[in-house]
């Protein structure tokens, strides 16, 4: 398929021009300001601050604001969770600007929507099932990132799923995620078309350590696809 597909609120459906359309970049698990700001300035629309205190990536609330303040306008602040006690959560948002909540565990539906922000629900590809079926039972998420953790585990864990999974007619936003690098991104977004890319080890020197060329590596390669659309 060379586009991208979008379906509008009246349920139409069309491909849109690969030419007009930019996979987006998320840049999860950033630890440090230095590399936020290296991430936004190389391209990336998006970072992700990780509060899932058993990650190597986790931030503290100090360091999150560190990383926060180190960035421009228009790159978007998601901060991760996974299964956290709701309090934590609304403490998170009461201290820093947060633009879009990630929930990376098995949180309910009725527990995403309660903090009333967007957010996204990670689709855990290491189970076998239709990812439509997560799209169905999270309406209000504003879009889903298809990681290749299994239920109850955790993600970043550089492991790849199968993207003939990824479906081409979710009707919303999809973020791939699980294992990308500069090596495969091209060939990902080439073959599933999605919304956005998400990595976080793909673009490490070390867990949690954030490397500046394999971070402009893997932006060069998103945009080498549309460049060659
Ligand atoms: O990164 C973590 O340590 C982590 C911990 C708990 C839940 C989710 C976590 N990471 C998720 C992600 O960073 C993204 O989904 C990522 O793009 C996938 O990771 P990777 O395969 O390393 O690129």
């Amino acid at each position: 398929m060379n586009g991208y597909p979008f379906k509008f609120s009246s349920g139409y459906a069309i491909i849109v021009s690969a030419k007009s359309f930019r996979t987006r970049v998320k840049i999860c698990g950033v630890t440090r300001p230095e590399h936020a700001r290296d991430a936004a300035h190389l391209g990336a629309d998006a970072v992700g601050l990780v509060f899932h205190e058993r990650s190597p990536r986790a931030v503290d609330r100090a360091t999150a604001q560190a990383v926060i303040d180190a960035l421009p306008p228009f790159v978007t602040v998601v901060a991760l969770f996974q299964d956290p006690q709701a309090a934590f959560v609304r403490q998170v948002l009461s201290e820093l600007r947060i633009d879009l909540l990630q929930f990376h565990g098995d949180e309910a539906p009725e527990f995403c929507e309660g903090f009333h922000r967007r957010y996204i629900k990670a689709i855990p590809m290491g189970e076998s099932g239709d990812p439509k079926a997560w799209v169905a039972r999270y309406p209000s998420a504003v879009g889903f990132l298809l990681d290749s953790h299994s239920r109850g585990t955790s993600g970043g864990s550089g492991e790849v799923f199968d993207w003939a999974r990824v479906p081409h007619d979710a009707g919303v936003p999809l973020i791939m995620a699980g294992g990308l690098s500069p090596d495969n991104v091209g060939d990902a977004v080439k073959q599933a078309r999605p919304f956005a890319v998400d990595v976080s080890s793909g673009v490490e020197s070390a867990p949690g350590v954030k490397d500046p060329q394999l971070m402009a590596a893997f932006i060069n390669e998103v945009s080498n696809v549309h460049q060659a659309d």
